[in-house]
């Protein structure tokens, strides 16, 4: 017998609607989305289909006009912001670092702004998750502007485990890293997945990431998600954007890492 654990997310009947001068821009209508625990679900779809506005709604950063979205058993809009870091943790899509403070300031900052432990156990805690993240210890007194973009994702990421949370979204994680960092970026996700228990839901335009990560992908089309399954389903469910997008030379290309020895399902 299976047991069916609750949802990390679940999105019902989901409308986003943006005011813009005197005209209304419907960017999600009636969207359902279920995310399951331990999954890495890659979303995807073309520009402006509400993808990033999506994760800022599950962080509870932006609130729908209609319908519900539950992370981790409670409404997205009482996560709130001193709690939010303990539950879900963020990689938006620059690194977003703040350039003033050190890497391990950097790190920090979530718990420090818990303003309940003592300085001592907050260094040691952003020490471990600096190690974790693959960086070494001596990157800890740099300042942001000494870093690479590998290293800024890799700071960002561990900014956002620091509470660890069971839920990771990411915004293009690897966009802007050249294909030696994207690949060493994916196969840090994966041992992090596995490490740490997490629910991965990110945003990415990179096939290779999303075939090299992805146990499911959730295609946005028409204001809805048009499929959430397998990429293996997704790829073979007939549709414009994703003939284009999975079947073009590109998407040929990294479908050859779907062997059955190298597939993530
Ligand atoms: N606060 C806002 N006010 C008005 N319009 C907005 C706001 N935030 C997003 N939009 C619009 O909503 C649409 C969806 O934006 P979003 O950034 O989520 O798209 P996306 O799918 O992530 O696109 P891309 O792949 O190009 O990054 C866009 O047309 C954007 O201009």
């Amino acid at each position: 017998m299976t047991v069916k654990t609750e949802p990390v997310v679940e999105i019902r009947k989901l409308w986003t609607i943006f005011q813009n001068d005197d005209k209304e821009a419907v960017i999600h209508k009636d969207l359902d989305l279920t995310v399951e625990r331990g999954a890495i679900m890659s979303l995807v779809g073309g520009s402006g289909t509400g993808k990033t506005v999506l994760l800022r709604q599950m962080l509870g950063l932006e609130t729908p006009a209609r319908g519900e979205i539950t992370v981790l058993g409670k409404p997205a809009a009482e996560l709130g912001k001193r709690g939010a870091a303990m539950r879900v943790g963020m990689l938006f899509q620059q690194g977003a670092l703040f350039s003033a403070f050190t890497v391990l300031e950097n790190i920090a900052f979530p718990l420090r702004e818990l303003k309940c432990l003592p300085g001592e156990l907050i260094r040691e805690a952003a020490m471990v998750k600096l190690q974790m993240v693959g960086l070494p210890p001596d990157a800890a007194d740099k300042m942001p502007s000494d870093l690479s973009g590998g290293m800024i994702k890799r700071v960002a990421l561990a900014r956002a485990l620091i509470m660890d949370p069971p839920l990771l979204l990411l915004d293009e994680p690897t966009a802007g890293l050249d294909p030696e960092s994207a690949d060493s970026f994916c196969e840090l996700l994966r041992s992090l997945h596995q490490g740490m228990c997490l629910t991965v839901v990110m945003v990415t335009h990179d096939l290779d990431t999303i075939f090299e990560l992805s146990t499911r992908v959730a295609v946005l089309a028409q204001q809805k998600v048009i499929i959430n399954d397998t990429p293996q389903k997704v790829v073979a469910f007939e549709h414009p954007f994703i003939r284009e997008f999975f079947l073009g030379e590109r998407g040929q290309r990294a479908m050859a890492l779907l062997t059955p020895a190298s597939s993530p399902i």
